[in-house]
Formats: structure tokens, sequence, C-alpha cells
């Protein structure tokens, strides 16, 4: 990466100018740009972000695009990725360095390193290090910038209600009408700041070793392990190596060719002072499909079905998130705002003070990894992201103690020789691994969920409120099954009968025609068919 260091504000801005006259002309000439001018182009973003007091990559996903061009290919625009570039506030920095022993270059091979320093990073690392394996945990030390919501029950199960700052008793969604739909299930937003504590706690408890640096690649030596090639060609050598560093780790990691395409979610998020907050600040607002639009003839705002996230912290301050499920082409993020102000602006709410801002942006569906390759992967970069929800933090930390034990178990065993070397005639031992997290079972559920994706993504506002009246008017078990992904394949088939039979018939047509002619309608019947 080419350091341009830290600028003054006249700099910064003819070198963003500079950023942008380069991009234009590289647009008007039909070419490509070359590795050195992508190099010089990302690093004029960073110094004009750095510049404003903006972190340059720190938005949900993005942190791990090696350019505009891998985001752009990822799904993204080059209009969202400077928007991103440009927004995000710069928070403390998180001082993972004072907290674990550095990885030193010269040490002996490290069982395993895990690239990424995400909930899902940390959380793989100590759960590896407690089963008594030798742990390195490589990736920039960046802080957690999301507010994670969760359902209360489903962290008090991790063991990480200590982590929730705020927990609302019920939660609430509107679709048309007034008559909204009292979910009862208790709801909390995750304090980021405590939950990065906690599991930086847990990793310094276990042994974890750390090194702030970006990976480049990870190359397989001639004695079977692996090595991790940092910034600046620094090697660590190791038996093991895991990527967790989100959804954009593709220059890591091999996916399956020919998959379904990525969509997004986008969000974008306020914490503010407001008068008249119509919330009671009891319940939280799951979503709101109301319709706060004005001039909704042929206004953008229109295109794209979106609802309001709020979390009402008390009755003055509340934090909204005006949120798009899923869209083929990421929603602009100028487009969500616009479009949070003028909802909040049609409810008679009057912000008078902004706390801060959030731009979220997460990959929903795409490919699966290539289950033969030896690196593994785990979290966002492992596909683990709810396709039809966007949520996968619960996930990740749930899933992270089995998924340890079984690379303890693969190291442990008979698989690796010595230290060094792993006996030839065991093609691949990471296949386990693999298999622990994407078994045919899950592979089939994943395959409802992205067939639901695509019938979400077919829907306008209408349909997506007619789709929602049915889905939450099924029981319990079924809906939070279905959003917390554990229902079994077989669940599924009748959750999408129930959800038939609670449907209106203008809604049961769309369902059986989505089943008969979307393509993920073939792929899921031919995925729960394969043993
Ligand atoms: C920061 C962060 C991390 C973030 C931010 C952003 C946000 C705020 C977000 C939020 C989100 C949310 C809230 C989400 C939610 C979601 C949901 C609720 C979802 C749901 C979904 C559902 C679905 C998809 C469903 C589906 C269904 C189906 C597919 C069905 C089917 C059926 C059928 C086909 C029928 C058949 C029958 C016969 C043939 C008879």
């Amino acid at each position: 990466m080419e350091c341009l260091g830290r600028a003054n504000p006249a700099a910064i801005s003819v070198h963003f100018d500079e950023w942008r006259f380069r991009r234009r002309k590289v647009a008007a000439s039909g070419k490509q740009l070359l590795p050195r001018q992508r190099r010089r182009s990302i690093a004029l973003l960073r110094v004009h972000a750095a510049g404003r007091g903006v972190d340059s990559c720190v938005a949900t996903g993005i942190d791990e695009f090696a350019d505009e061009e891998d985001f752009i290919k990822a799904g993204g625009s080059e209009r969202v990725f400077v928007q991103m570039q440009e927004r995000k506030p710069m928070e403390k920095q998180s001082k993972i360095a004072e907290k674990l022993s550095p990885i030193s270059s010269a040490a002996s091979t490290l069982d395993l390193i895990v690239i990424g320093c995400g909930p899902a990073g940390l959380s793989l690392a100590a759960e590896s290090a407690k089963k008594g394996l030798q742990v390195g945990l490589i990736g920039p030390d960046l802080p957690f910038t999301n507010n994670y919501g969760v359902w209360e029950d489903e962290f008090k199960d991790l063991g990480l209600e200590s982590c929730i700052e705020h927990v609302w008793r019920d939660t609430i969604v509107y679709l048309d009408s007034n008559d909204p739909i009292l979910i009862g299930r208790a709801y909390g937003r995750v304090s980021r700041h405590l939950l990065h504590e906690e599991l930086l706690r847990r990793c310094q408890e276990y042994g974890v070793m750390y090194l702030d640096s970006k990976v480049e690649k990870i190359i397989e030596a001639s004695n079977g392990c692996s090595m991790v090639v940092c910034e600046k060609d620094l090697m660590i050598p190791c038996r093991l190596a895991t990527v967790a560093s989100g959804a954009a780790s593709g220059k890591l990691l091999e996916y399956d060719v020919g998959g379904p395409r990525v969509s997004v979610q986008t969000a974008y998020g306020v914490e503010v002072e407001v008068e008249n907050n119509p919330y009671d600040p009891s319940l939280m607002v799951f979503m709101d499909y109301r319709d706060y639009v004005k001039n909704k003839q042929k206004c953008p705002e229109a295109e794209y079905p979106t609802f309001l996230y709020a979390m009402p912290m008390s009755s003055t301050r509340v934090f909204f998130e005006e949120t798009c499920l899923a869209s083929r082409n990421a929603m602009p993020f100028d487009l969500l705002k616009r479009k949070l102000m003028s909802r909040l602006d049609t409810m008679g709410i009057k912000v008078l003070k902004v706390y801060e801002e959030e731009w979220s942006y997460i990959p929903v569906g795409g490919s699966l990894p290539n289950t033969e390759q030896k690196n593994l992967a785990f979290g966002a970069a492992a596909s683990m992201v709810h396709p039809a929800t966007g949520y996968s933090v619960v996930r990740s930390l749930s899933e992270a103690p089995t998924y340890a034990s079984v690379i303890a178990t693969i190291l442990k065993k008979e698989i690796f020789s010595d230290q060094n070397s792993m006996i030839s005639n065991v093609n691949n031992p990471s296949m386990l691994a693999w298999k622990t997290l994407w078994p045919q079972e899950r592979k089939r559920q994943r395959s409802f969920f992205l067939f639901g994706l695509a019938l979400i993504l077919q829907l306008d506002i209408e349909g997506i409120r007619t789709f929602f009246q049915a889905f939450f008017q099924l029981p319990n078990w079924m809906w939070q099954g279905f959003l917390g992904s554990s229902l079994s394949s077989v669940d599924l088939m009748w959750f999408a009968f129930y959800m038939f039979a609670v449907a209106p018939n203008s809604m049961r047509m769309c369902l059986v025609r989505h089943l008969l002619s979307d393509p993920t309608g073939a792929t899921m019947l031919k995925t729960y068919l394969t043993l």
C-alpha cells in the first residue's frame, strides 16, 4: 500500500479531486486501472478520509475490500463506496495489542491463525485457545462500529447478557395499518464496547496472540503447513488458517462458482435527541413499514421498499435506522437518508441533536465457500449471514465453540504426525471442519433461505406488507426459528405450507408462482433431494 501520510485540508481536497479526475478519465477510456493506479487511487481515498476525521474502512463488510473495484465486484457501487469512505465517523480505536501478547515472526509454527478481529474472529480465536491450541489472531485493530440488535433470550443463552446495554420488554411491527403486531419477545441492544471487551478478555484469558496487520495471502508450505503472508512480506507459519474477516474475504478464499448472485442489505441510522417521539420507549420497533414518504410519485425513494427500525432509548433519545432488507443493487445511502428524514418529518418528529450516524452494508445470499479448500473460514466470510435477514452475530458466537472443537480434533488427532507436518495419506483434514459448518442439512436450510430472499427481492411495498402479515401470523416457534436459523429442513417445509395456509389468495399465487418459476425454487428442490 502506497502511503501518502496525513495531509492538511487543502491537500486532502486536492487528493480527492485527483482521485475523482483519475476515475473519470479511466471510465471514459473504457480501460481497467493498472495495479499501480489502483493502489494510488485507494491511497488517495484513504488520505482524503483520514484528513476529514473519517475512518477510511470501517463500515460493515467494507474494511477488507482491497479497493473500490473489489467492492464494486462484490455488489457495491462506486458512489456508495465513496460515501462510506467519506462519512463513517472515526471512533476511538480499540487496543487489542495492549491486551494480547504479540505474534513474533520468529516464533515456532502456530496451531491456528484466525484472520479478522470482528465478533466472529475474536470468538473463534478465544474458543480455539480454550481447547489448548496455540492461536494467533491477525487483522487491523478496528473498533466494532455497528449497533447490533439481538433477541434477549438468544444472547442470554450465550452467556453474554452482560453485554446488552438496553432491553425492551417487547418488540413491535407496524405494517400497513395502525393495528401493530406485538411480537411477545424481548429485544436488546448490544453494547459494541462491552462485547468487544468481553471477547478480548476471553482471548487474553486463553493466551491468544495478536498481530496488527493486513493479510495479503495464504500460501501452502512444502511440509503441509500454511504461511500467512502479511503486509511488508511478514510471514507467519501455522498448521491451519481460518479467514474470519467479513464478507469481502474473497481474495483469501475460494467460493463455489455459478452460485446465486450476491444481494445487499443497506441501512442508514442516526441516534438522535428528538421532540414528539411517537414510539413507546418500552417497545423496540422491529419493522415499521407504514408509508411516510411525501411526494410518492416518481421519487426514487419509492422504488425501494424500506422500513424503519427504531430503538427508543428514552422518550426523547432514539436510534432510527432506515433499512432496505434486500435489493439486487445497493440502495444509495443518500436515498436512505433522505427517506429517513422525510419519514421523521411527516411523523412530526423534530430532530434536536445528532449523536451518531451509522452506515450499514451487508452482502446477503451469494455462493458458499468451496468446502474442499484447505484454508477455513468463519462468520460472514463463510457465508454464515442469514440470507433473508442479514443477521449473523448470534450464529457466529453460538457456533464458535463447536467449530473450535472440530479444529482442535483435526489438529490434535493422528491427522498430523507431529507438530509441523501432515500425514500425506490424509487428503484434506480441513474437510471435517467444513462439513461441521456446512453439512448437507445446513445447505438445505440455506437453499430455502435463498429461495425466500429471491421472493423478497421481487415484492413491492404492498407485497412485502402482505407477506410479513402472513409471516408474523405463524406460530412463534416457527417464525422465531426461521429468523434464528434453528428450523430443520423438514420444519422449513412445514413453515412453507403454514405460510401458504395463512396467506391471502394473492400471496398464495405468488408463492406457488415463485416456487415453479424462480431458479432458486429448482435449486432448493434439488438440494432437498441430495442426501
Ligand atoms: C448494524 C447491523 C448489523 C444491521 C443494521 C440493519 C438492520 C437494522 C437490519 C434489520 C433487519 C431486520 C429487522 C430483518 C428482519 C427480517 C425478517 C423478519 C425476515 C423474514 C423473512 C421471511 C421469509 C423470507 C419467508 C419466506 C417464506 C417462504 C419462502 C414461503 C414459501 C411457501 C411456499 C412456496 C408455499 C408452497 C405451498 C404449496 C405448494 C402448497
